[in-house]
């Protein structure tokens, strides 16, 4: 099966601190691929370079069957690698569908100079409520985003995401700052998002990360030391003193 996202023998350095080191990953489609980490392992720096907000030094960024090594972040979005908006890029006096109608009038090419028609555009708002539907908001969308819940801001920031049609959807860190009650409901959202596209999530949340994840890869110092099943990554020794059992600790 070909990898939706190929990522060969990436590297770079801030200065004398090489942060990637000759890294290789794949995600392949239909899955969710968890990258997991200590702090400061590189996780950041590896989704900027996937994304283009970061240039990298040498090695290859393969996305959907083309090389996008060159491509810049706006280039690799057109070509449908999505990410999560953050909250602040949220409308807060916008409701929910007039949010995410926005975004699916920008991914349809039209112009934002005419964005006060998009609360009206049946088609637009059809879309819009459909995507809310499937993220759980959809008896929230008259609602001032501003005034949605944080959980829901998350979940509303997937919409965003999602009102793009990404061909894969990078996740950084969508449990921080979360409840254990929000955590459940987005891992349960996850599940459901992972039919529309493949993921490559970061998260410090390991038990949210081992019930999704269909791959783990860990990072340690910029390198991956192991790529596997929950399974496999829960019985590696390697990783259990690179990381596991370092949190256990905790
Ligand atoms: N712009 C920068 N200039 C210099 N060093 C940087 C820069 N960005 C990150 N680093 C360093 O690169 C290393 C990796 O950082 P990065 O933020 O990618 O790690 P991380 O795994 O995402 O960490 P965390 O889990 O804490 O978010 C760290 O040592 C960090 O201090």
């Amino acid at each position: 099966m070909t990898p939706v996202l190929q990522l060969e023998n990436l590297n770079k350095a801030y200065g004398a601190l090489q942060v990637t080191k000759n890294l290789s990953l794949d995600v392949r489609p239909g899955e969710i691929h968890a990258l997991i980490g200590p702090n400061g392992a590189g996780k950041t720096t590896l989704i900027g370079q996937i994304s283009g907000a970061l240039t990298s030094d040498s090695g290859r960024v393969l996305f959907a069957g083309r090389d996008v090594s060159r491509l810049s972040l706006p280039e690799r979005a057109r070509a449908g690698l999505g990410r999560t908006f953050q909250i602040t890029q949220i409308l807060p006096e916008f409701s929910a569908l007039e949010n995410v109608a926005l975004a699916v009038q920008a991914h349809e090419g039209h112009s934002f100079r005419f964005f006060r028609n998009a609360a009206t555009d049946p088609s637009l708002n059809d879309k819009a409520a459909a995507i809310l539907a499937d993220v759980g908001l959809g008896d929230r969308c008259t609602e001032p985003a501003g005034q949605l819940s944080h959980g829901e801001k998350r979940s509303l920031e997937l919409a965003l995401a999602l009102a793009l049609e990404p061909k894969l959807l990078l996740l950084d860190e969508p449990m921080a700052g979360t409840g254990p009650a929000e955590t459940e409901r987005l891992t349960e959202l996850l599940k459901t998002v992972k039919n529309r596209c493949p993921l490559l999530l970061v998260e410090h949340d390991m038990a949210a990360v081992f019930e999704l994840a269909d791959r783990i890869s860990v990072l340690v110092y910029g390198e991956i030391i192991a790529t596997g099943t929950p399974d496999q990554i829960r019985a590696s020794k390697e990783v259990q003193s690179a990381y596991l059992g370092e949190e256990d600790e905790t």
